[in-house]
C-alpha cells in the first residue's frame, strides 16, 4: 500500500467544503456543509425549492462569499485563491443570460478567444446535437434555446469540474437526453460534474453519487447504487402451485404481499437473498423484479426534515 502525495490527493478530490455556511439577514440558507466530491464522478445535488442549492453553487463558483466555513476546488480555496479556483470550473447558472445583441456563434467565439481560442468544430457539433441555430441573436431566443447556448459554453472546453445549476429546466425531453449524454461523455473524459436538479429521474439516470439538501442542511450523501440497495423493490414470484404466503411473510425484508393466482406480488426492502432462498424449494417458475425506484428514498429524506 502507498499513501497519496498531497498533489495526488488534490487530483483525486474535485471539491471539498468545511462547515460551509451562508446566512442572509440572520437566516441560514446553507448550514455548516461538509462535503467531499471525488474526481471523475457525476454528483447529483438534489433538494426541494429553497433548499440552498443555488446558494451552494454560487459559493463554489466564487460569486458569493461564505458567512463562515470554506471550500476548495481542485485544492484552491474559493475565496483566497478565487481566480485559480474559478479556472478549474465550467459553470452554468440556472438563469443563463449572455450578450443579447450577439448571435450565439459570435458569443461562443468571443468566449473561446478568452479561453485560448475557440474550437469551432466542437461548438458546431454541440449545437447540432442540441438543435441550436447559432446564427440567431441571443436576445431573440426562447428561454430553452438560451439555455442551450449556456450548455454549449459549459461543454465546449474541458474544465476539471463542471458546475451546472438546474441545466435542463425548460428543455424538451429529446434535448434533455442529449444533455445527459454530454454529461456521461464528460465523465468518461475524466471531468467531474456537480449537477443540481429537481428531477430525480435525471439524477438517477446519470449520477454516481447524490447529496440531498433539505433546508440548508445535507441530509445524506451516498452512492446511487447503495441508495438503490436500500430502496423498496417490487418483485413478482410465480410458483408452480399456490404461493407459500406464510413462508414468504416470514422473510424479514418482505414489507407487503398480495397473491393473484399462482403469483405472489411482493414489496421488499433491502437484500433479496433470504427471500429467494426461502422461496426456491416451493418451485418458483418465474421471477420478475422491477427496478428499484429512488423516489421513495428521496421523499423519505425530504419528509423526515419537514
Ligand atoms: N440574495 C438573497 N437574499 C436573501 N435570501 C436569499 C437570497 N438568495 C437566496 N435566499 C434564500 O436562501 C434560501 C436558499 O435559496 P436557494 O436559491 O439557494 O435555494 P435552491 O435550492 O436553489 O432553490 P430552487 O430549487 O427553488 O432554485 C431560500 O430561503 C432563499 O429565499
Amino acid at each position: 500500500m502507498r499513501f497519496l502525495t498531497d498533489e495526488e490527493d488534490i487530483v483525486a478530490t474535485a471539491l471539498r467544503t468545511w462547515h460551509l455556511s451562508k446566512t442572509y439577514h440572520g437566516r441560514a440558507a446553507l448550514s455548516a456543509m461538509n462535503l467531499t466530491v471525488p474526481s471523475d464522478v457525476v454528483f447529483g445535488y438534489l433538494g426541494p425549492n429553497g433548499a440552498g442549492k443555488t446558494t451552494t453553487i454560487r459559493l463554489l463558483a466564487g460569486l458569493l462569499r461564505p458567512s463562515s466555513g470554506r471550500a476548495e476546488i481542485g485544492g484552491y480555496d474559493v475565496v483566497r485563491d478565487r481566480e485559480r479556483a474559478q479556472r478549474q470550473i465550467g459553470y452554468l447558472p440556472g438563469d443563463f443570460a449572455a450578450y443579447p445583441r450577439l448571435t450565439a456563434a459570435a458569443y461562443l467565439d468571443h468566449l473561446g478567444y478568452l479561453r485560448g481560442g475557440p474550437d469551432r468544430a466542437r461548438i458546431r457539433s454541440l449545437a447540432d446535437r442540441l438543435d441550436l441555430d447559432l446564427n440567431v441573436r441571443i436576445g431573440a431566443m426562447s428561454h430553452g434555446n438560451r439555455q442551450k447556448v449556456g450548455i454549449v459554453q459549459a461543454f465546449m472546453h474541458a474544465p476539471a469540474l463542471l458546475v451546472l445549476d438546474e441545466p435542463t429546466a425548460g428543455l424538451d425531453p429529446l434535448i434533455q437526453r442529449q444533455f445527459l449524454e454530454l454529461v456521461r461523455e464528460a465523465r468518461e473524459r475524466g471531468q467531474t460534474v456537480f449537477l443540481s436538479s429537481h428531477n430525480l429521474y435525471e439524477v438517477e439516470a446519470v449520477a454516481d453519487m447524490v447529496g440531498i439538501l433539505v433546508r440548508g442542511r445535507l441530509a445524506v450523501v451516498e452512492e446511487v447504487d447503495k441508495l438503490k440497495a436500500q430502496a423498496v423493490r417490487r418483485i413478482d414470484l410465480t410458483f408452480a402451485g399456490v404461493p407459500p404466503d406464510a413462508a414468504l411473510r416470514g422473510v424479514a425484508a418482505v414489507q407487503q404481499l398480495t397473491v393473484t393466482g399462482h403469483t405472489a406480488h411482493l414489496v421488499v426492502e433491502g437484500h433479496t437473498a433470504e427471500l429467494l432462498r426461502i422461496a426456491a424449494p416451493y418451485g418458483v417458475e418465474q421471477i420478475v423484479t422491477h427496478e428499484p425506484d429512488l423516489e421513495e428514498v428521496f421523499l423519505s429524506y425530504y419528509d423526515a426534515q419537514e
